[in-house]
């Protein structure tokens, strides 16, 4: 192969190392080496810290192959380095892959303005939403806004340490409407154990991702209180009603279909069965909403971040501003709950459901 072909091969950096990222990295490189459109080296942003042990985290990830403090156990690929400056590792990159906790991205997006190729694409895997004076913003948007790139997403029923041991799951990419863009995702994502749809529904794709954070912690409630299969499939139902007419409401052209794609109903089933924030939840109700969901995170999460409780708030600021609080019972409680409003056992307010559901 001569020069000029290798420059115009696709260059991908992943922006973020957490549980989930380093698990998309690790898709990423086993895809650039099979597919000659790609660079084989893929570059992972590392926000670095200090292990126990004096190493940086990025030191560790090189020499080791493995993310021994998101990912332990798991060999990333020998084409993947961990990078811990941020300029350099989006150097000549123009597939750039977002995935970071929601809370940090748009900080991140500050430090990236004015140094990225001009034809950069960029996808999100992040699951989350901003509230900004102007109203609800999802990460998508905040990623195109502020670098002035065409952002597709990804989202699904996607538990990262269940993908890393190479169990079979699905996911959705999203795009609004370059669909050989989001093709070229998919090629960048997909294995025989991680298969990957894309469809024109951007905004669907995104809300599903992001509202299921919030049935999840109230799916976490329920286990905690002991209620059962029974409640809390009655709880997955109202989330899943809440989450389709929320995201209607806030974008009227998200398509009916979409829910029944992995980032939708499967990935509400996943998350409300084996995520971190159904654990974290149920921890919260077994301590009667005495403990904060802050200190039950850093206790049991070793550094990763829930979105859950963060989305209720901002989805409860939706509710709000709009007046919207009727309809949408579950959302709001999950909130109330969380910052101590209500008890735990508040979750199922049967008469509350049932009036929404006339309403929406
Ligand atoms: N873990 C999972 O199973 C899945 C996660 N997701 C989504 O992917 C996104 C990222 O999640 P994970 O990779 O699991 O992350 P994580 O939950 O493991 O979060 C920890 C990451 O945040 C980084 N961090 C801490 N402080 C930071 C700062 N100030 N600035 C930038 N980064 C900082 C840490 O270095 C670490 O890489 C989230 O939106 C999540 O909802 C989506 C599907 C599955
Ligand atoms: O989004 C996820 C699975 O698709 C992971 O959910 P948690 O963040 O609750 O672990």
């Amino acid at each position: 192969m001569n020069a000029e072909e290798i420059t115009e091969k696709y260059k991908v950096a992943v922006i973020g190392s957490g549980n989930w990222g380093s698990v998309a990295a690790k898709l990423i490189a086993s895809n650039t080496l099979n597919y000659d459109i790609f660079h084989d080296e893929v570059r992972m942003w590392v926000f670095d810290e200090t292990l126990p042990s004096g190493e940086k985290l990025s030191d560790a990830i090189n020499q080791t192959n493995v993310n021994v403090k998101y990912l332990p156990g798991i060999e990333l690929g020998k084409n993947v380095i961990a990078d811990p400056d941020l300029d350099h590792a989006v150097r000549d990159a123009n597939m750039l892959v977002f995935v970071t906790p929601h809370q940090f991205v748009e900080g991140v997006c500050k430090r990236l303005v004015g140094k990225l190729r001009g034809d950069v694409q960029v996808i999100s895997l992040i699951k989350g939403m901003e509230f900004k004076v102007d109203g609800p913003c999802m990460i998508s948007s905040v990623i195109s806004k502020q670098l002035g790139a065409c952002c597709c997403v990804l989202m699904g029923a996607n538990i990262a340490d269940e993908i890393a041991e190479e169990k079979f799951s699905e996911a959705t990419i999203g795009y609004r409407e370059n669909k050989e863009v989001a093709e070229r995702w998919a090629r960048l994502f997909a294995t025989p154990y991680f298969s990957v749809t894309a469809i024109q529904d951007l905004e669907g794709v995104e809300l599903c991702g992001t509202l299921k954070n919030v049935v999840a912690i109230a799916a976490g409630f329920v286990d905690g209180l002991e209620m059962g299969s029974n409640t809390k499939a009655a709880i997955i139902r109202i989330g899943l009603n809440e989450m389709r007419a929320f995201s209607k409401r806030l974008s009227p052209s998200v398509r009916e279909d979409t829910f029944f794609e992995s980032c939708g109903m499967a990935d509400l089933i996943a998350t409300c069965f084996g995520g971190r924030n159904r654990k974290v939840a149920e921890a919260f109700a077994i301590h009667g909403g005495q403990r904060p969901f802050d200190d039950l995170e850093t206790e049991m999460l070793q550094g990763q971040k829930l979105q859950g409780v963060s989305t209720a708030r901002e989805v409860y600021q939706v509710l709000e501003s709009n007046r919207w609080f009727d309809s949408f019972p579950l959302f709001r409680t999950v909130h109330e709950i969380c910052i101590g409003n209500k008890p735990p056992s508040a979750i199922v307010h049967y008469n509350d459901f049932r009036k929404a559901e006339d309403k929406i």
